[in-house]
């Protein structure tokens, strides 16, 4: 088989050619995904912080600290937190192609003494064995891993999900299935999705008896990923699924309500237009970073030889700028409704603020913003008549 040497940070791993060439990664024998380098990039600038601030890791050296990733393909994710963060890295794929790949790729990377290959269906191995962290970089929906991962991670969920049409409400049953939710397919869909995905971590966690702290959550692309802390205890659990709730919608004027709970009242009637509006959930309404630990992935990532630096700085620094409250405003879709001309989103924010209103950017889409004040103040702005 024809092989390729990439770099990826300061690790080197080989993979099929036909990885690296073919549209269609299915004709490879092994994954590989290039466009992931980014995702990856990010996935060490917040493990190394983590592991950093993290006060039960105090004293304890890298090497003792158990990272799994649990689908590992070619080995390059958690290759890369053996080798440019030191920790103790278990390399699972159930392929046996990709385990002799990865095999090869410690070798090239002289990393036998920290990392070790293991070739099982990642929902045994997680069930059977605790990680401080776990790694869930699944193809499509993360969704049949969580239950293991949960009981397995004792610190830290990282999760990627790239079934977008599910958690989007593109897919409604399929999301119903996977994440026993309903998700609205509306202007603010990438956000519903990462909402979805993050209150069923919640969930997961919560019948393992720990909860959760989001650090750091984004939508790019065609995925979402989530990386949460996990605090052990009935307590905790309890306190994070008192952040999962239901949201209204209204598709045509873009009014929309949250509340949390489990067995919540939603007005069915649009208060602004008297349309009959449609309800999502359950979902997550929490906080989708914590802007401590995002200012120091921030650092961490400028510090560091990454090969996608500059887009990820652009994510972090976004997600440390963008208000903490669901859900975002897409200018293009009000400014239809108003029929009037878009202004650029910068004067909208700025508007917003001069009223004494918070309002920010969002990572979700550069024609989007967050705001705090009430649909009709927005509107109002937007065809100047404030
Ligand atoms: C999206 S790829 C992983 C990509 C890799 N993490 C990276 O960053 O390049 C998904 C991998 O999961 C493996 N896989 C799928 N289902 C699995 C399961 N139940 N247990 C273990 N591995 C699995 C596949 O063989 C495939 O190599
Ligand atoms: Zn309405």
């Amino acid at each position: 088989m024809e092989t390729r040497k990439i770099t990826e940070g300061t690790t080197e791993v080989e993979v099929p050619s036909a990885a690296i060439e073919d549209k269609l990664p299915v004709n490879s024998p092994v994954f590989y995904n290039s466009h992931m380098e980014l995702n990856r990039d990010i996935t060490v600038a917040a493990t190394s912080v983590f592991v950093k601030e993290n006060f039960d890791f105090e004293e304890r050296p890298p090497s003792e600290i158990d990272y799994v990733d649990a689908m590992a393909a070619s080995g390059i994710r958690g290759l890369r937190i053996a080798n440019e963060i030191g920790l103790r890295t278990t390399l699972n794929d159930w392929d046996a192609g990709a385990c002799d790949f990865i095999k090869q790729n410690i070798k090239l990377n002289d990393l036998s003494d920290i990392a070790e290959t293991s070739c099982r269906n990642a929902n045994t191995l997680l069930h059977e064995k605790r990680f401080n962290i776990v790694d869930l970089d699944p193809f499509g929906s993360p969704a049949p891993y969580l239950d293991a991962a949960s009981r397995s991670a004792v610190n830290l969920l990282e999760v990627t999900a790239t079934d977008t049409a599910p958690l989007c409400g593109a897919h409604l049953n399929s999301g119903i299935r996977k994440y026993a939710a309903v998700a609205l397919n509306n202007e603010y869909h990438s956000e519903m999705g990462l909402r979805i995905l993050l209150g069923s971590i919640a969930r997961h966690l919560a019948r393992h008896e720990k909860g959760m702290e989001v650090l750091l959550s984004h939508a790019t692309r065609h995925y979402v990923r989530a990386y949460v802390g996990i605090k052990s205890g009935a307590k905790n659990a309890d306190r994070t699924l008192k952040e999962l709730g239901y949201v209204t919608h209204c598709d045509n004027c873009s009014y929309r309500e949250w509340k949390k709970g489990y067995s919540v009242f939603m007005e069915q009637t649009c208060p602004e237009c008297g349309t009959e509006m449609k309800s999502g959930g359950l979902l997550w309404l929490g906080k989708l970073h914590d802007s401590i630990f995002c200012s120091k992935v921030m650092e961490e990532i400028e510090k560091r030889p990454l090969g996608k630096k500059k887009k990820a700085c652009k994510i972090i620094q976004t997600c440390l700028d963008e208000l903490d409250i669901p859900f975002f405003y897409d200018q293009h879709r009000l400014c239809k409704q108003l029929s009037v001309a878009a202004p650029r989103i910068e004067k909208t924010i700025q508007d917003l603020r001069d009223k004494g209103y918070a309002a920010s950017r969002t990572h979700f889409s550069g024609m989007s913003f967050k705001t705090d004040a009430p649909l009709n103040v927005i509107k109002s702005i937007l065809s100047n008549m404030y």
